[in-house]
């Protein structure tokens, strides 16, 4: 109390502690596991290994998906050692969830902490100016929840506030950064460490006939983490950051009627992942209306969409090429996306950080004026259960 004996306003309340400004991405960084898994010799190997040699016509038929998927590798948290010692995960149906469960709960903040140091490393500021966690994984829900081990191994305060986003789909990348964005302009000098973490091991098993909803995702899914700190930086110049992206605009659409486009049980025999055939027609149905209204009303100086620049999520091919040929974007628009499919498969939450990345490293190879392949403006895109569509409007800034 203070001498006239009225309270005395604290900091917090004196002051009004919103950050002002926009926020936007201060570094981003990400993380693969060291076992490769060639897409190629895939039909061979996940036959063999889940003794369904026998069925030949099946094995065509996904030596064909995994084919059209073009994936050319996937890398995975699990060693063929250990699918070897666990025919239980490998059986089409089992009674699996412990085993796979254990790998989860050690490689999701392992894996995360790794993307974390990458982004730290890469903003260049010390991690103890890190004050807030967002963590994203669509892959586990132990508790003490990943978000806690994570800063532990990466030696950040027990008194880091902390938000932890399980099964939170393939959007969910996009999600931790509405969320980073949202904490970051509502509080002054704030540094959001955003982390996504995939790991296979709950939904890897062996093939049956007659689900083949399963077979695709067998074929698609691969892991990785990704990191990016968030931040408002409106001098950047006197606390020698470099925003990369601004996070504009964020929105959220569920696609009605869409309940059975992506559907994920967690069950004893491990996480089951069905999905439908139409999942890329609902995607590429619904983007035009999304995009629009994405885009509508915030000044931009977009006339057309290829004078942006696109980050999608690189969920599989047939929703790449449905979402481009909707959108009517010109060729090249999406390679970034392409490529990250390319080289990673479907890491759910985290294909949007390895294309950010992607985009950046390429942006300055070529000598370009922004991150954003030289543009201003651009759209980063991500698609999951509900059937969901998540969106975040970013601004490119200039690179000096
Ligand atoms: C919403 C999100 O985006 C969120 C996520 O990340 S969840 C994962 C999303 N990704 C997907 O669902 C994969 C999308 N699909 C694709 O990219 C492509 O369909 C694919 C690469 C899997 C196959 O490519 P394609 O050009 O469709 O190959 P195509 O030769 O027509 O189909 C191969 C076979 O697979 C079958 N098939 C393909 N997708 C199927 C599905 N989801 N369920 C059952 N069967 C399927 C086809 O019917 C076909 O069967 P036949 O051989 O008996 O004719």
């Amino acid at each position: 109390m203070g001498s006239s004996g009225a309270p005395e306003l604290t900091h917090e309340l004196s002051n009004n502690p919103r950050a002002g400004g926009r926020a936007a991405i201060l570094g981003i960084g990400t993380a693969v596991p060291v076992h490769v898994y060639e897409q190629k010799s895939f039909p061979d190997y996940y036959f063999e290994i889940t003794n369904s040699s026998h069925l030949v016509d099946l094995k065509a038929k996904f030596a064909n998906i995994c084919k059209k998927t073009t994936t050319e590798k996937r890398h995975m948290y699990i060693s063929d050692e250990w699918l070897r010692a666990n025919p239980s995960v490998t059986a089409y149906m089992s009674t699996s969830l412990n085993v796979r469960q254990q790998v989860a709960e050690e490689g999701i903040p392992r894996l995360g902490a790794e993307a974390a140091c990458n982004a730290i490393g890469n903003w260049g500021k010390p991690a103890s100016s890190i004050t807030h966690v967002v963590f994203a994984t669509t892959s586990t829900g132990c508790l003490p929840s990943a978000d806690v081990t994570l800063i532990k191994l990466l030696g950040l305060p027990l008194s880091t506030k902390r938000v932890m986003l399980y099964q939170s789909g393939c959007f969910g990348g996009t999600t931790a950064l509405r969320v980073a964005k949202d904490i970051a302009e509502s509080n002054r000098d704030a540094r959001v460490l955003v982390v996504t973490s995939e790991v296979m091991s709950l939904i890897i098993r062996g093939p049956s006939e007659s689900h083949v909803g399963n077979l695709v995702a067998q074929a698609v899914f691969g892991d990785a983490a990704g990191a990016a700190v968030v931040g408002c930086c409106r001098h950047p110049s006197s606390t020698g950051e470099r925003p990369v992206f601004q996070l504009v605009r964020a929105s959220q659409d569920v696609i009605p009627g869409t309940d059975d486009a992506v559907v994920v049980k967690v069950q004893q025999e491990g996480v089951v992942i069905t999905l439908h055939r139409d999942l890329p027609l609902h995607v590429s149905n619904a983007i035009g209306g999304v995009v629009e209204s994405a885009f509508r009303g915030v000044g931009t100086t977009v006339t057309s969409y290829d004078e942006a620049f696109w980050l999608l999520h690189a969920g599989g091919r047939a929703v790449v090429d449905g979402v481009e040929e909707r959108l009517g974007l010109g060729e090249g628009k999406l390679a970034v996306t392409r490529e990250v499919m390319r080289q990673y498969g479907n890491t759910r939450s985290t294909t949007i950080f390895l294309a950010m990345e992607e985009m950046r490293r390429r942006s300055e190879e070529r000598g370009m004026a922004t991150a954003g392949e030289g543009l201003e403006w651009g759209m980063l895109m991500a698609f999951g259960p509900g059937l969901t569509v998540e969106t975040m409007l970013l601004r490119a800034m200039p690179r000096n």
